[in-house]
C-alpha cells in the first residue's frame, strides 16, 4: 500500500449546489481539505491541521450529479509538516468523455501531538524521477514562501 496517496470520490448532490446546479466552490475545497487531511493522518499516524492552501483556480464548472474524485499525494515532508498535492477530476457519468481535470492545489498539513503542539512526522525520501521532481519543486516553493515571509 502507498501510504502517501489516497483517493476519495463523491457524487455531487443538490444540497451542495446553487439554484442553477453549480456546485459551490467551498464544497469542493472542503472535499479537497478532507482528502489532504486523511492522507496526512495516514502518513503521520497523528491528527493533522491545515496550515496553508495555495492558489485555487476552478477550470471547469461542476454540476449536480457529477462524480468528483480527489487524489491527495504527500509530495514533501518537513519536520512536522507535510506538503500534499490534491488533484480534482470531474466526470459526467452519462457521457463517454471520462474524467477531466477540474482543479488542483497544494495543502500544507501539520501533524499535531496530543499536547496540542506540532509533532515530528516520519521522514520521506523520494525515489522515482517524478517523486524527486515534485520533492525538489516543493523545496523551491517552501524557500520562496520563507523568503517572502522574511520580507514582511
Ligand atoms: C487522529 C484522528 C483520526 C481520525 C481519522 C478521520 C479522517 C478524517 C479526515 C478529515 C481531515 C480533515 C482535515 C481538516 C483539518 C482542518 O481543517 S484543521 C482547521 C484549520 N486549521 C487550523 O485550525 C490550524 C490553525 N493553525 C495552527 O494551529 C498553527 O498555526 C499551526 C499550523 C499548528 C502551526 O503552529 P506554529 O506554532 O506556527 O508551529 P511551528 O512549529 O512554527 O510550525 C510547524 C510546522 O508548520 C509549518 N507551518 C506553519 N505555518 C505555516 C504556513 N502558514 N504555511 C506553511 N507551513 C506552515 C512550519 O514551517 C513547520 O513546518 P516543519 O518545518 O516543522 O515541517
Amino acid at each position: 500500500m502507498n501510504n502517501r496517496q489516497l483517493t476519495m470520490s463523491q457524487v455531487m448532490l443538490p444540497h451542495q449546489a446553487n439554484v442553477a446546479g453549480n456546485v459551490h466552490g467551498g464544497e469542493i475545497m472542503k472535499f479537497m481539505d478532507t482528502t489532504a487531511g486523511a492522507v496526512a493522518i495516514r502518513y503521520s499516524k497523528s491528527n493533522c491541521v491545515t496550515a496553508r492552501v495555495d492558489e485555487l483556480e476552478f477550470h471547469l464548472p461542476i454540476f449536480v450529479g457529477a462524480l468528483v474524485t480527489c487524489t491527495a499525494t504527500v509530495v514533501y515532508v518537513g519536520r512536522t509538516s507535510m506538503e500534499v498535492f490534491v488533484n480534482v477530476e470531474v466526470e459526467d457519468l452519462e457521457s463517454a468523455s471520462g474524467p477531466q481535470k477540474a482543479l488542483s492545489a497544494y495543502f500544507t498539513m501539520v501533524a499535531m501531538g496530543r499536547n496540542g503542539k506540532p509533532q515530528n512526522v516520519p521522514p520521506y525520501e523520494p525515489v522515482t524521477e517524478d517523486e524527486i521532481r515534485e520533492h525538489d519543486a516543493a523545496q523551491v516553493r517552501i524557500a520562496d514562501r520563507q523568503a517572502k515571509k522574511k520580507k514582511k
